[in-house]
């Protein structure tokens, strides 16, 4: 039986950075991100409830990100119905990889994981933080959203001290070599449990 471990952390925290080192250390990944990019290609579960909710949402026969930060700019309450849509779409993914993968451990790269719960369903939880500035700093620095589209979407998920609170690990993504030190850490220790039980 595999071992399930949620990796969440807010916005621009290092969750993509950091499950990259837990899979250099043999454990299989699961992005929720990319499923949702998986559900909103064309042919994806997601293309058509969305089309149905949000026509002009649909660009060539995919769901336009684009467009989505629109109708989100402009009425943010939508994001709950497009959350309903995608949402129970994403936990059948999950589902699907965990019932297949055969890992010892299994990463869940889950940004809404407290907020939707996933959390009940993971052996142990690790966070990763990093201090608002430089969160801030990073996702401007990437430049796929305006300052308000980051506050918005900042206010809707935990703030970062309570996720950190509610987890088993965290993983503090100053420098990459630090945060590198740590996931071996986080890993020797679930390994060794494995061992014990
Ligand atoms: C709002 C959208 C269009 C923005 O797309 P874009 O490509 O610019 O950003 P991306 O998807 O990479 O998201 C960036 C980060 O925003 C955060 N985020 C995304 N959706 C949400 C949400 N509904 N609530 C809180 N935070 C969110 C996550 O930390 C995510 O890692 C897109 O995220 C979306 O369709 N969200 C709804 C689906 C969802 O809830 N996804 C979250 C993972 S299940
Ligand atoms: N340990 C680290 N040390 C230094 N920089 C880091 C570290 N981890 C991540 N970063 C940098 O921070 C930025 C955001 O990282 P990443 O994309 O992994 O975050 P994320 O939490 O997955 O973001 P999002 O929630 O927006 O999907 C990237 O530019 C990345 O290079």
């Amino acid at each position: 039986m595999s071992f399930a471990l949620g990796l969440t952390g807010s916005i621009g925290m290092g969750k993509s950075t950091t499950t990259q080192m837990f899979a250099d250390e043999g454990c299989a990944l699961w992005d929720a991100d990319a499923a949702v990019h998986r559900l909103y290609s064309e042919g994806g579960a997601a293309v058509k409830p969305m089309g149905a909710a949000f026509p002009s949402a649909i660009v060539g026969g995919a769901v336009s990100r684009d467009a989505l930060k629109q109708i989100i700019s402009n009425d943010p309450a939508v994001l709950r119905t497009i959350e309903s849509i995608v949402h129970p779409l994403v936990a059948t993914d999950r589902s699907r990889f965990r019932e297949n993968a055969t890992a010892d451990i299994l990463v869940f790269d889950i940004p809404l994981l407290f907020e939707t719960g996933g959390d009940m369903v993971m052996d142990a939880v690790v966070c990763v933080s990093a201090s608002a500035e430089e969160q801030k700093r990073r996702v401007m620095e990437r430049g796929t959203m305006s300052e308000a589209q980051f506050d918005q979407i900042r206010a809707k998920q935990m703030p970062n001290d309570e996720k950190c609170a509610r987890s088993d690990f965290v993983i503090v993504t100053d420098t990459l070599d630090h945060a590198r030190a740590q996931v071996q850490d986080v890993v020797r220790q679930i390994r060794a449990g494995m061992a014990d039980a």
